[in-house]
């Protein structure tokens, strides 16, 4: 299986379960984030949903280019990259607050999985970035839309989209994407982060939250998501796009 669901006393867990190709994102993975949402969406008695992935070398290494590599047209790539973005504005608009635990790398489409969360907890020894313009696209899951819409200052962020790097977690907490860096067990760490939080009734969460997002539901947010998917679908048919992959995946052969 690629992926896990667990709901303990209340949290609602999911974990993609893809270590060896450090947790990147398929057609089963997104089937089971779907399956995920249905699940909680409507379930008043969960009070947080944590996302993360198995190990502790990568959170999510975004979509899994040797499945979708055989995209060749903007045409091809659009259904795949729409469903992302329709996924993660599910995620983002969830009633009840959403952490990633970024316990290892996020890059690519995995740094905007966790974009779409509420809190980033990310270990000290992860990285993250918007990494796509490595492979000449842009973010097609709707993560860089989430990441102007919720983060700040608009010259950092443009920065930390198109120079495409990858960034360490000091620099992800200056720029207000990592809400905290955590050293250690990973559980341990979830566990402190939770501990206050759960002092306070679930429904006082849920309501801020919706305080909080009430504006996605009106401002067009979801076109915009669906928008970005367009834009990278586009991208995606060029052949620096190909070229691009074709040596990521061939680099280690
Ligand atoms: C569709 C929305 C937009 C997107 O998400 S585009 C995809 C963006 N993602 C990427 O470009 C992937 C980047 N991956 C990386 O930079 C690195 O793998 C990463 C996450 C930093 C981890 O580095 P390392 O721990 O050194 O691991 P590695 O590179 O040797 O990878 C181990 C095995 O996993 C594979 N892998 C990693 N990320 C993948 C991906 N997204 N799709 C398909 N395969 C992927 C990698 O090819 C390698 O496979 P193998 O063991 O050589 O057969």
């Amino acid at each position: 299986m690629s992926y896990s669901i667990k709901i303990d006393q209340s949290i609602a867990y999911f974990t993609i379960n893809r270590p060896a190709m450090r947790n990147a994102v398929n057609y089963d993975v997104m089937e089971g984030l779907e399956s995920f949402l249905d699940q909680i969406e409507d379930d008043p008695e969960i009070s947080f949903a944590v996302i993360t992935g198995e190990g502790d070398l990568a959170f999510c290494s975004g979509g899994d280019l040797s499945d979708f590599h055989g995209f060749h047209t903007a045409e091809d790539a659009f259904p795949m990259l729409s469903r992302g973005a329709s996924i993660l504005y599910r995620i983002a608009t969830l009633p009840m607050p959403t952490i990633a635990l970024v316990n290892g790398a996020a890059v690519g489409g995995g740094c905007e999985l966790a974009t779409a969360c509420d809190y980033r907890l990310v270990a000290s020894h992860a990285r993250a970035g918007f990494i796509q313009g490595t492979l000449a696209i842009t973010a097609g899951w709707g993560g860089a839309t989430l990441l102007f819409e919720k983060n700040g200052p608009h010259d950092r962020l443009l920065q930390f989209t198109s120079r495409a790097s990858i960034h360490s977690p000091e620099q992800l907490l200056e720029l207000g994407w990592a809400t905290e860096v955590y050293e250690g067990d990973t559980e341990v760490a979830l566990d402190q982060f939770l501990a206050p939080k759960l002092n306070v009734h679930r429904n006082v969460h849920r309501a801020y939250k919706s305080i909080a997002t009430r504006k996605w539901k009106t401002n067009g947010l979801e076109h915009a998501m669906q928008e970005e998917a367009r834009v990278c679908s586009v991208l995606w048919e060029s052949d620096a796009h190909h070229e691009a992959v074709q040596r990521f995946l061939t680099k280690s052969k």
